[in-house]
């Protein structure tokens, strides 16, 4: 089932590109929810191709068709369905790649995994354009996790060399105030020239996703398999373009001693509070009451203008490809309120075992005094 992730919610994503639509069925959703639409069809505004010169030209307005699980604004615990329907589409760009796949673009392994019949025109279903439906449905994860006062922010924390003056929690206005989403007005001009630049060379470039989620409850996440980062990380991969996400201080960790990446634990205000936050919030695949924090890496574009080498799959020998088309300079623009959604899926999931393993529901918590979450 490799279109479909089933844990306590369950989320397949269906469509293609090209094809007539995108969408996704959300499943596990407890009844009794009020979801706005007009949230989920913001976020999926934030998402969508063309909304500035920095992003593909591709114009969706990515409109989300709500076909049920939802009933005068209230969730019916059944499944939610969504459609996007594709509008903006041209397969012409796409003729020369039929026999020409484009390095770094996953139209090689598609075709050595489905033959003649994959579905390449845009891609088919290895493209951004199915974050769409993972947006959709992240949007109302979003929802029900503010319910529980859970905020999750997710910026651009450097593009290129770029890199923000300062790691914090940025509301999402700061983000999407900017033209880069880095919520730094010096950044934000660098990255801006930086793509100009890249655009007039027909490159690309990659950039980091720092996300922090404050207010989490202590005790989310299942120990060994199940852990907040195992979680975070299956759904994470799913993004295309998503190369590495590293907790806390991440790799940096391998190089550092005991004595200086222990959080250390003291009393505040009657409660335990770390320190510092080297591990991320979590211990033990667990969450103690600290923020989550990790940083996502998406990989440069692979479609760019620039001749490259690639292979004739009809004739099977050398020859080159020059990319056409409307593509993104960078894919992390455009995956930052992706990266928000997806987290915000996987932390729902999480927040749901926990709770159907202790007691009471998710719309029932008079029973829960907040303070045995803290
Ligand atoms: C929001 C978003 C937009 C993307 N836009 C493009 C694009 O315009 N052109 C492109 O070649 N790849 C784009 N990608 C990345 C490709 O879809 C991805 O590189 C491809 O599916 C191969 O998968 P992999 O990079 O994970 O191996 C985008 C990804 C995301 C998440
Ligand atoms: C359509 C979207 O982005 C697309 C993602 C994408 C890719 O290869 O991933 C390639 C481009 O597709 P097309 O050549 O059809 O314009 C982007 O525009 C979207 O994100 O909604």
């Amino acid at each position: 089932m490799s279109f479909t992730f089933k844990d306590r919610i369950s989320i397949s994503i269906f469509g293609s590109s090209h094809g007539s639509s995108v969408g996704c069925i959300l499943d596990g959703i407890p009844a009794g929810f009020k979801v706005d639409e007009n949230v989920v069809n913001l976020w999926m505004t934030r998402r969508a191709p063309g909304q500035s010169s920095l992003t593909t030209q591709r114009k969706e307005t990515d409109n989300v068709e709500f076909i049920s699980g939802i009933n005068n604004s209230y969730t019916d615990g059944g499944p939610i369905t969504m459609l996007i329907r594709n509008k903006d589409v041209i397969e012409r760009h796409y003729d020369e790649l039929r026999e020409r796949p484009r390095p770094g673009h996953g139209d090689l392994s598609l075709f050595l995994k489905y033959g003649p019949f994959r579905n390449y025109s845009g891609g088919g279903f290895l493209s951004g354009r199915m974050t769409a439906p993972l947006v959709a449905a992240g949007s109302i994860a979003i929802q029900l996790l503010a319910e529980k006062d859970i905020q999750i922010s997710s910026y651009l924390q450097s593009m290129g060399d770029i890199r923000i003056k300062e790691d914090r929690f940025y509301d999402d206005l700061e983000v999407y105030g900017t033209k880069s989403r880095i919520p730094d007005s010096v950044s934000d001009d660098k990255a801006d020239e930086l793509i100009r630049h890249l655009q007039s060379q027909g490159d690309s470039t990659g950039g980091i996703v720092k996300t922090v989620v404050k207010n989490v409850p202590a005790g989310i996440g299942e120990p060994f398999f199940d852990s907040v980062e195992s979680v975070i990380s299956h759904l994470m991969f799913s993004v295309p373009g998503v190369k590495g996400i590293e907790f806390g201080d991440g790799f940096q960790l391998g190089r550092m001693n005991g004595s200086t990446s222990n959080d250390l634990f003291r009393m505040k205000d009657e409660k335990v509070k770390a320190l510092s936050n080297h591990n991320g919030g979590i211990l033990g695949g667990i969450t103690y009451g600290n923020d989550i924090e990790f940083r996502t890496v998406f990989k440069p574009t692979s479609s760019i203008r620039k001749e490259q080498e690639t292979v004739d799959i009809k004739n099977w020998n050398n020859t080159t490809v020059r990319v056409q088309g409307r593509h993104d300079p960078c894919i992390a623009i455009r995956a930052v309120p992706v990266v928000k959604c997806v987290t915000a899926l996987s932390l729902l999931d999480l927040y749901l075992r926990r709770q159907s393993s202790y007691k009471g529901n998710f719309v029932n918590e008079s029973s829960y005094g907040k303070d045995e979450w803290n």
